[in-house]
């Protein structure tokens, strides 16, 4: 099923074969810019500088930055550098291992002038699966819509979700939003309480414009409402993404999650966690071993937008010394289920 009024996927071969196609997420909503990744440095500052992001977009621009590195120089050496090149970007969502993996198990054994044409396609099938993957996701996750809707049948069934795990963050459909949009699709009144989710505001900026070009009613909140919201019975549940999940069940995701997490289970809402296997990492036993990333403190002490000309402006929200810790650890215990392609699981 192709969802209408956006594209189908957010990242593409380029036409010639030899690149890949992103949207410049920095832009959105403002304006909607696809750029060519032309070669792995180019793909590698795409992803730490954040023009694409969200965790199976990450591996997935990455799978194609390997496949451009060894057009270019197919040597072990090269085979080595641009994984290690590419790993570097960003530390904490474990699909960029788990894709950079997966492209050199099927190149390394190779001989060299075969190794290109083998990254390339294998970084077309990691986008396949993904979008199958979080196709999937929606599937079941909407079986768990009907359920929480049929508690309350004659009101809109209330979603509040934190950040952007929608078809920006993956090849498509998104993993959060995926139950969304079937659910919408299939006649389900769905409302979503949309996380700014500061300080880059993922939420505000693009899960807002994708729930908007896919006509889906929500509301923006401060990332500090949703405790208030559960308190007063207007959150049915809490559907988020998720960079990482370790082998006992802890959520690795944006900041804030966390603190989401514990409102959740204060007010008795059920906390659910969207994933494909991708992002599961058994070989990390819990959220205490997995890196978080610290981002620049500039992200949280200065704002841009669009000013009243219209240009893209920046206006300092603080001068004081800023920390910028990216993600945050859900403990296992306070998560509901796990919204995966293979259902709904109370444990991972
Ligand atoms: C489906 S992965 C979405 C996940 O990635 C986001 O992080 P970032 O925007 O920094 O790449 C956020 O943690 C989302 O939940």
């Amino acid at each position: 099923m192709i969802l209408e009024g956006r594209p189908t996927r957010s990242i593409r071969r380029t036409e010639d074969g030899k690149g890949a196609v992103i949207l410049d997420q920095r832009k959105l909503p403002w304006e909607i810019k696809w750029v060519e990744l032309r070669d792995v440095d180019a793909a590698a500052v795409a992803i730490r500088e954040m023009w694409t992001r969200g965790a199976p977009m990450i591996g997935a621009t990455a799978a194609y930055g390997y496949a451009m590195a060894l057009a270019v120089d197919p040597g072990d050496a090269s085979l080595a550098a641009a994984y290690d090149k590419l790993f570097e970007t960003r530390p904490t969502a474990i699909n960029l291992r788990w894709a950079l993996d997966a492209v050199r198990a099927a190149v390394a054994d190779l001989p060299e002038s075969e190794r290109a044409q083998a990254a390339f396609a294998r970084a077309d099938e990691i986008c396949d699966e993904d979008a199958e993957l979080c196709r999937s996701i929606g599937e079941h996750g909407l079986e768990l819509f009907k359920q929480l809707h049929a508690k309350n049948p004659d009101r809109p069934l209330n979603i509040l979700t934190h950040c952007n795990a929608g078809w920006l963050a993956t090849v498509d459909y998104g993993t959060a939003t995926a139950p969304i949009y079937l659910a919408h699709d299939a006649g389900i009144p769905v409302h979503v309480w949309v996380d700014e989710t500061r300080p880059r505001n993922q939420g505000a900026l693009l899960t807002a414009f994708e729930l908007r070009n896919h006509g889906v009613p929500h509301t923006v909140i401060a990332d500090n409402a949703g405790g208030l919201l559960m308190m007063k019975g207007q959150v049915d549940a809490v559907v988020v993404g998720t960079d990482r999940v370790t082998r006992n069940g802890d959520v690795c995701n944006k900041i804030g999650t966390y603190l989401k997490a514990l409102a959740a289970h204060d007010n008795d809402v059920p906390f659910y966690v969207a994933l494909p296997y991708t992002t599961f990492d058994p070989n990390t036993e819990s959220g205490a071993d997995i890196p978080i990333e610290e981002r620049s403190a500039e992200e949280l002490t200065r704002l841009s937008g669009p000013l009243a000309n219209g240009e893209i402006g920046t206006v300092r929200v603080t001068d004081s010394p800023a920390a910028n810790p990216a993600f945050d650890v859900t403990p296992a215990r306070l998560v509901t289920g796990y919204i995966t392609e293979r259902g709904v699981l109370d444990r991972i």
